[in-house]
């Protein structure tokens, strides 16, 4: 079964191809073909390492994590990866069935967007990816944490495990 997750109003997270699935979608695609559908997790290795990943996840990053801190934005930068595509296709092919998840969805869109460009044509967006949207209810007891959904907090299978097969290695 096809997902039917409908295009993202973040345009963050919207992609040329225009295919969103979630990350329960994703997970059912992955286990009716695991040797077909890929699931590359496009954050930092530090996310994929100490965060933890999706079990089956092979990690290329489309965004590198830098140690400089912007004070005014009160956050860590990201650096790109000018090598993302290239690494992307020295495994896998144009054709492939790629399902790209980040955090929360918009490295995802990037990451889905460049491929694209370079002409991959089944290349999935997880809208909610690992970690999920964030609570925005000051009367929660979770808000502003990401408790919403995503890969995390459905409870699927995830691990801190690095496999060689599937971590990032320049
Ligand atoms: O880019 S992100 O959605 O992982 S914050």
């Amino acid at each position: 079964q096809q997902p039917s997750t409908p295009v993202p109003t973040d345009a963050r997270k919207q992609t040329t191809l225009g295919k969103y699935c979630t990350a329960m979608e994703a997970y059912l695609m992955w286990r009716a073909k695991p040797k077909e559908v890929v699931i590359l997790d496009v954050r930092s290795p530090e996310e994929y390492v100490f965060v933890g990943h999706p079990e089956m996840a092979l990690n290329i990053p489309v965004q590198f994590f830098s140690p400089a801190f912007d004070a005014e934005k009160k956050s860590y930068g990201m650096a790109a990866n000018p090598d993302f595509v290239a690494q992307v296709a020295k495994k896998l092919d144009k054709n492939a069935t790629i399902i790209a998840m980040c955090r929360s969805g918009q490295r995802s869109a990037a990451a889905v967007n460049l491929l694209a460009a370079a002409g991959y044509t089944n290349v999935w967006s997880m809208v909610d990816s690992f970690e999920g949207d964030a609570v925005t209810d000051p009367e929660n007891l979770y808000n502003g944490k990401r408790m919403k959904n995503g890969w995390k907090n459905y409870g699927l299978p995830w691990t801190y495990a690095l496999n060689p097969a599937q971590v990032f290695v320049k």
